[in-house]
């Protein structure tokens, strides 16, 4: 029978335990899986006693057997985490980076072998297999390691692949962008309660609201503006209410957001190529 894939995460915040719970839903085995952190055993406890996905605090261990790497720490320890971790690695590995903003080229480097290494940006709604994941090739990877990144993110998601300089744009855009949805639905949530709603009641219907407005965004051909325009009754509340979104600049709001979280992703990579040099 053929060898199953084993997959060591370096890291295991936020982002790892997001695709952990999407890929143990979906085609891979928890025993697949193998996960380590900086020192937080607690941390390990808690993913291994959840996911039953195998934990190591000794990472050359969990590296040996693994065919594939994912490097999940926060791009400021991923110097340090690297470096620390590069004699372990092997040529006939396959390294994936979900770290924002860090090259594959650095990663490379930072590795110090002709390592192939693919870079990709999820984002958290892999935890229910609904991410947007774009993913890009370093310089030795090849078709077949794409494939296999492919395969592995569309076990949590749909899937793009991109020109490497683009990531920093879907890193503002869909990397970030569910904290954006969160923090509209955390207004809203203040608003209903300012106006008198239950929370209970007023959680219910923010949620449907969210929904079905993202499935008429997928399911009918109407541009976003249209759709906007079908709820607006002339003189009636949406206009009332869109008029104050515009004098306080909404869009040029989360046009600027976007752009600034962008930027900050090209931020964190050159904050570590000169921690690096
Ligand atoms: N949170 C998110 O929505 C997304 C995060 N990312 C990227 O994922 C990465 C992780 O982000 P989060 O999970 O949010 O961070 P986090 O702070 O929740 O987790 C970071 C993890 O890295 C571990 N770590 C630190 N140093 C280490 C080392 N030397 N060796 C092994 N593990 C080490 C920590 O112990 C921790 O488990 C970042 O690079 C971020 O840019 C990418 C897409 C979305
Ligand atoms: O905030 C961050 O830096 C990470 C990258 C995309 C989402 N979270």
């Amino acid at each position: 029978m053929e060898k199953r894939t084993t997959i060591a995460f370096m890291g295991a915040g936020s982002m790892a335990e997001a695709m952990i719970a999407g890929m143990t839903k979906t085609l891979y085995q928890p025993e697949q899986i193998i996960v380590t952190n900086r020192c937080n055993t607690e941390r390990l406890a808690y993913i291994q006693k959840t996911y039953h996905v195998r934990t190591e605090i000794n990472k050359d261990t969990a590296l040996k057997e693994a065919d594939i790497v994912i490097l999940a720490m926060k791009p400021k320890d991923a110097a340090e985490a690297i470096s620390s971790i590069a004699h372990a690695i092997g040529e006939h590995q396959l390294i994936i980076s979900v770290l924002a903003g860090v090259t594959t080229d650095t990663i490379v480097s930072l590795i110090g072998k002709p390592v192939a290494v693919v870079r990709a940006m999820p984002n958290t709604s892999a935890a229910i297999g609904q991410s947007a994941t774009a993913i890009s090739c370093g310089r030795y990877a090849n078709d077949s390691h794409l494939a296999t990144a492919q395969a592995l993110f569309e076990t949590v998601g749909i899937v793009t692949a991109v020109n490497e300089e683009d990531l920093h744009a879907v890193t503002g855009l869909s990397g970030s962008g569910p904290a954006y949805v969160y923090y509209l639905v955390e207004a809203m949530e203040k608003a209903a309660d300012e106006i008198g709603l239950e929370r209970e009641v007023a959680k219910d219907l923010i949620l449907q609201t969210i929904i079905g407005a993202a499935h008429m965004l997928r399911t009918t051909d109407k541009q976003p503006a249209m759709l906007r325009k079908e709820v607006t009754s002339p003189g009636g509340t949406t206009e009332a209410g869109i008029g104050v979104l515009e004098h306080y600049h909404y869009q040029e709001a989360v046009i600027s957001c976007i752009k600034r979280a962008a930027e900050r992703s090209q931020e964190l990579g050159k904050a570590l190529l000169s921690l690096h040099r």
